[in-house]
């Protein structure tokens, strides 16, 4: 055995003095290339790290073997990522796996090499080096690269929806970027609103739904139209009518991330493009209070300050996308980003603007094909405020008193209450429910004596039995009708009391 060893070191010596170590190197590349010109198969390698940036390749290929390495292996790795409410299973070092697409077999292998030594980075690179080996036959190479690697991608973007709790984002002050180079920093979304829990009239939730659902399996609709996929609502109404509530359910119910962008922290156009290009598909972009975020009143006007580049755009900027100084945000930079080349980057997308003051918008941002649905929170109607008392007191409709419920209808339009300020009522008193329920009424129905006494002092009018317009309201059956026509009488001729000012409308 001493004598063998003896032999090959005295070999190796010899070696590797008459074949030099860049000959040595040489002849083995030859080899590798021989052995791969006459292999049947071609080998991709997706490596963790491309250059200093993270490869996504190499993520998605991971998500998306966690599907089948689940089910298969024997030795797994266990993550879970921040954000995400599963645990996933990946391949554990040097193990194989082999999937099939299109009656091709691949072959899949996780390869972790130790880090030689660390080069120069502006970031720290992780000590091993990961990456994946894709085995694929040559005759199936063309499938391979044309669309399997494609299907990788969307199986792990879905696998990630499915595990990861969604996400809210939000542009970061002055347009910086995170340590990822991302102007949007995110949060865990996990607002609980849903369209079970929306007070809003059913035949409309319905309507709503209908479209969202229309829209997330629309691909093939919007491809054969010509149409980009993406869609834009406008939710308008007074503050708590559940506009941001609306917002929520829509992401709860499609499973969409959130990005809320904050129009006054963008500075100008291309900050606006920039930060389209790096929201992803499946997503809700929201504008909340469009009318305070940036003035649009009207393209054609001139003047106007910094934050105010709409107004000193002209027409002819607006339609042809030309911004004016460079140096704001204009209503033609907002039209592009709603609906421009821009819009397209990545796809089903929904564009969501949300306004207290829908008169204050200029057309060009309401028009079709840009705000494509016009939604109006409206105050609480007796439909929505049915889900309400189901929703904090736990009643059905059947349980509540007939006539309880016929004076809440009689007084629930005229006395314009929001969602907002009914939750408030039922929160404050869930724990005794039938107290609650009066309680709304009585704050109801004082809602509606207020208003009819400022109508009334507008048109000047004197109350000549205030007690009986009390007791005609209070009145469990019709008190409403009885007062209305008190009313009436004394306005003959005039202004009815039930006069709405829309001024009052937004109190
Ligand atoms: N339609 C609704 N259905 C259920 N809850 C509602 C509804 N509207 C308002 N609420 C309740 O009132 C609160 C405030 O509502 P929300 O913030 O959605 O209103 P908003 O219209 O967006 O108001 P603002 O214009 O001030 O932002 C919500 O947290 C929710 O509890």
């Amino acid at each position: 055995m001493a004598s063998m060893m003896g032999v090959w070191a005295f070999c190796q010596s010899i070696l590797h003095i008459v074949f030099p170590p860049d000959f040595r190197f040489a002849f083995l590349k030859f080899l590798h290339r021989l052995f791969h010109w006459f292999s049947a198969y071609c080998y991709y390698d997706i490596t963790e790290i491309d250059g200093v940036n993270t490869n996504e390749l190499y993520n998605a290929v991971q998500l998306y073997l966690s599907a089948s390495a689940s089910i298969s292996g024997t030795r797994l790795s266990l993550t879970r990522g921040l954000n995400s409410s599963s645990i996933t299973f990946g391949l554990s070092n040097n193990d194989r796996l082999v999937d099939s697409y299109k009656g091709a077999a691949v072959e899949w292998e996780h390869i972790v090499t130790q880090r030689q030594s660390q080069s120069f980075s502006w970031r720290p690179l992780p000590e091993e080096r990961r990456g994946f080996t894709l085995r694929v036959k040559k005759k199936d190479k063309q499938v391979i690269l044309d669309s399997y690697l494609d299907f990788v991608m969307e199986k792990a973007n879905e696998i990630r929806r499915k595990n990861q709790d969604r996400l809210l984002y939000t542009n970061s002050r002055g347009g910086s970027l995170d340590s990822r180079g991302h102007p949007w920093e995110s949060v865990p979304f996990k607002h609980p609103s849903t369209f079970e829990t929306l007070a809003i009239d059913p035949v409309k939730k319905a309507e709503i739904m209908a479209d969202l659902v229309d829209f997330a399996n629309g691909e093939s609709f919007y491809g054969r139209t010509g149409r980009a996929w993406k869609r834009g609502y406008l939710l308008f109404g007074p503050p708590g009518t559940g506009k941001s509530s609306m917002i929520a359910a829509m992401a709860n119910f499609l499973g969409y991330d959130i990005y809320d962008l904050e129009l006054t922290e963008v500075n100008t156009n291309s900050e606006l493009r920039k930060l389209l290009m790096k929201t992803s598909s499946k997503s809700i972009i929201v504008i909340e209070d469009i009318d305070c975020s940036i003035n649009l009143a009207n393209r054609n006007t001139t003047g106007g300050g910094a934050k105010s580049g709409c107004q000193r755009n002209n027409y002819d900027a607006a339609s042809n996308g030309i911004e004016d100084d460079g140096n704001s945000i204009t209503l033609s930079g907002l039209l592009n980003f709603t609906d421009g080349l821009w819009s397209c980057c990545g796809s089903e997308k929904i564009f969501l603007f949300t306004t207290n003051h829908i008169e204050k918008l200029d057309p060009a941002l309401l028009r079709s094909g840009r705000m494509d649905m016009h939604i109006h929170m409206s105050y609480c109607s007796f439909p929505a405020l049915k889900i309400l008392l189901k929703n904090y007191l736990g009643f059905q409709e059947d349980e509540l008193q007939k006539d309880l419920l016929v004076e809440l209808e009689g007084v629930i339009d005229e006395a314009e209450m929001t969602p907002a300020d009914i939750s408030e009522v039922l929160i404050k008193k869930r724990r005794d429910k039938n107290n609650a329920v009066r309680e709304l009424l009585v704050e109801l129905k004082n809602r509606v004596r207020r208003k009819r006494g400022k109508s009334r002092e507008r048109n000047g009018d004197v109350i000549e039995d205030e007690e009986q317009e009390k007791r005609a309201l209070d009145s469990p059956k019709d008190g409403c009708d009885q007062l209305q026509e008190t009313c009436n009488k004394k306005n003959e001729g005039g202004n009815g009391c039930d006069d709405d000012d829309n001024d009052d409308k937004y109190d």
